[in-house]
């Protein structure tokens, strides 16, 4: 790093001072927190990313700032890898690093320090690209400003402003950039409304017709507003209705969007009555997550088909397309975590599927899921997609065109590489997972209710405990016991014990100060109370915070 560098990275550090006491830590989804006191992190962040591209020969790497379904005045920041996944869990550390650096000498001898480790060369002819977006956040377009002074205080690199996307629109065109393919937010448009298209086409004609009809709940934010533009601009055969778009004074976030519903399991704003048994759906903030609802009975309560119930739909749809294949030519694994419902495992096993789970965290989920040749994995709270290895699209397009049209065989190739493009291969994404729970319910002839019915959720309850450390709890692998603090997870077995079909289990967050608790149980009261009694477990352990 010569002198003009140095000079440079001093010159740009000096506009954006650290606000003090802040802590920040790349955590389970990027850097969050109130957008007042995020200028210096995200600058930082450009800084990296421009690193990032560098370091890996000029592959692009994209920068999204949004806080996802956290209320409106936070903002964050997350980087896509050229690949379309999260950003390499090897450079988180050097992430936090970076982030807490208190002073620009402080930043810069880091910098130094990681490039000559890395074997990073700056200022040699080394040329960097990074794409920004952003979600629809107040904050957003000044954050952006402070990310592009960051990648181009780097020689050599650049910022590309792409404007407002999703969040998995963006990790879309990065991982389609770097592939060398059309990389516009037309073109994944395109891509996804030709795809469906296509499997509409195959749905056999015999079958039962259901109500086309969806209320799409936009949790005030960037999805849907993009959900409209795809609607009017590329496909009409659907009957989307969109409410919460932020256009009529709501609130992003707030009392609406698929965090809000699935963890309060309540109405969102905006819907009621009128809606009874009708098909609904919400996205959280930067639509990467996806939930399902009807609203039941009276108005007041919904039944909620959650990340397990969409898991579980796409499985059985994807194992039939490939059970119709002559030869078993692939593996099929789904992977879940420990939140998953219970019913939904007994299911999903049930179905004869090899099923695996990974730590929290999409990051985790997508590095198990992309171990088969076709991975399906989920968050219970609407996180997920469909993963196909390259090998088996490839096998699967060479067999299409050998193939005489029109046979079970045929169409079921057909139909599994229209699933190829339609979901999101690089991240969870709510626009593609919607478009491709549509389509199946309408290859099946399946009403909402009629999905529900796959499996019955076990009652579960979620509690956060605030401890004084929470650091103290280490659990295993998957997360399902605890190893520390000793004994802790004989007295957890000891009450899970009481219960029919108990299941607990405790962990640290890695989002918010707390250790979470989830209990299941067979009936709700049951679960109430396996919860409440492992949550005095912590506290009585850990002490209270
Ligand atoms: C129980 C739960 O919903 N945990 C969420 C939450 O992580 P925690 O580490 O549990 O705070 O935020 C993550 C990022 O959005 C998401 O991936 C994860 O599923
Ligand atoms: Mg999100």
């Amino acid at each position: 790093m010569d002198e003009t560098q140095i000079a440079s990275l001093l010159k740009s550090s000096d506009i954006f001072p650290l606000p003090q006491s802040l802590k920040l830590s790349y955590g389970t989804a990027g850097f969050r927190g109130d957008a007042s006191l995020l200028d210096s992190t995200v600058y930082r962040v450009g800084i990296l990313s421009s690193l990032r591209s560098l370091k890996l020969r000029s592959q692009t790497i994209g920068l999204m700032i949004t806080a996802s379904h956290n209320r409106v005045s936070d903002n964050g920041i997350k980087v896509a890898d050229p690949s379309g996944g999260m950003l390499s869990q090897e450079w988180e550390p050097f992430a936090d690093q970076i982030a807490n650096a208190s002073s620009p000498q402080e930043l810069v001898a880091l910098i130094k320090e990681f490039i000559e480790r890395e074997e990073i060369s700056i200022g040699g002819g080394e040329e960097g690209e990074v794409w920004l977006g952003r979600d629809t956040r107040p904050s957003g377009e000044s954050l952006l400003r402070a990310a592009e002074i960051g990648v181009s205080s780097v020689s050599g690199c650049v910022a590309v402003d792409k404007g407002v996307l999703t969040t998995p629109q963006l990790h879309w065109m990065v991982r389609a950039k770097n592939k060398g393919l059309n990389a516009t937010e037309k073109d994944y448009f395109e891509s996804l409304s030709t795809s469906f298209k296509c499997l509409i086409d195959l749905i056999p004609s015999s079958g039962n017709k259901i109500s086309n009809k969806l209320v799409l709940d936009g949790a005030n934010g960037v999805g849907g507003e993009k959900m409209e533009e795809l609607l009017k601009g590329y496909l009409s055969n659907l009957d989307v209705e969109v409410r919460n778009t932020g256009r009529d004074g709501g609130v992003l976030n707030e009392s609406v969007g698929a965090d809000f519903v699935q963890k309060e399991k309540v109405v969102p704003l905006g819907f009621g009555v009128n809606d009874v048994g009708v098909r609904c759906a919400s996205f959280d903030g930067d639509a990467d997550r996806l939930v399902y609802f009807y609203v039941s009975s009276n108005g007041d309560k919904i039944e909620l088909l959650d990340g397990d119930k969409i898991l579980s739909l796409f499985a059985l749809f994807i194992k039939e397309q490939l059970n119709t294949l002559e030869g078993k030519l692939s593996r099929l694994g789904v992977v879940q975590t420990a939140y998953a419902n219970g019913a939904s495992t007994d299911y999903l096993k049930g179905l004869g599927l090899d099923v695996v789970f990974a730590k929290t965290g999409v990051k985790h989920l997508h590095e198990k899921a992309a171990e088969f040749d076709v991975g399906i994995y989920f968050e219970a709270n609407g996180h997920g997609t469909i993963l196909f290895s390259e090998s088996f699209v490839s096998l699967l397009v060479g067999k299409q065109k050998g193939m005489s049209e029109g046979s079970d065989e045929f169409n079921a190739v057909s139909r599994l590489v229209a699933v190829s493009n339609l979901i999101n291969q690089a991240v969870g994404d709510a626009i593609s997972g919607l478009l491709l729970v549509e389509v199946i319910l309408q290859h099946m002839g399946w009403s909402v209710q009629k999905w529900n019915e796959l499996y019955k959720d076990l009652p579960s309850r979620q509690v956060k405990v605030e401890v004084p450390d929470r650091t103290l709890v280490v659990t295993t692998s998957e997360e399902t016991e605890a190893l520390k603090p000793l004994g802790i997870q004989d007295a957890i077995n000891g009450e899970i014990k009481k219960y029919k079909r108990g299941r607990a289990f405790i962990r640290p967050s890695g989002t918010e100060d707390v250790v979470r608790v989830y209990a299941e149980a067979s009936t709700q009261e049951d679960a109430d109370s396996l919860g409440d009694s492992v949550a005095q477990l912590v506290k009585s352990f850990l002490g209270s915070g």
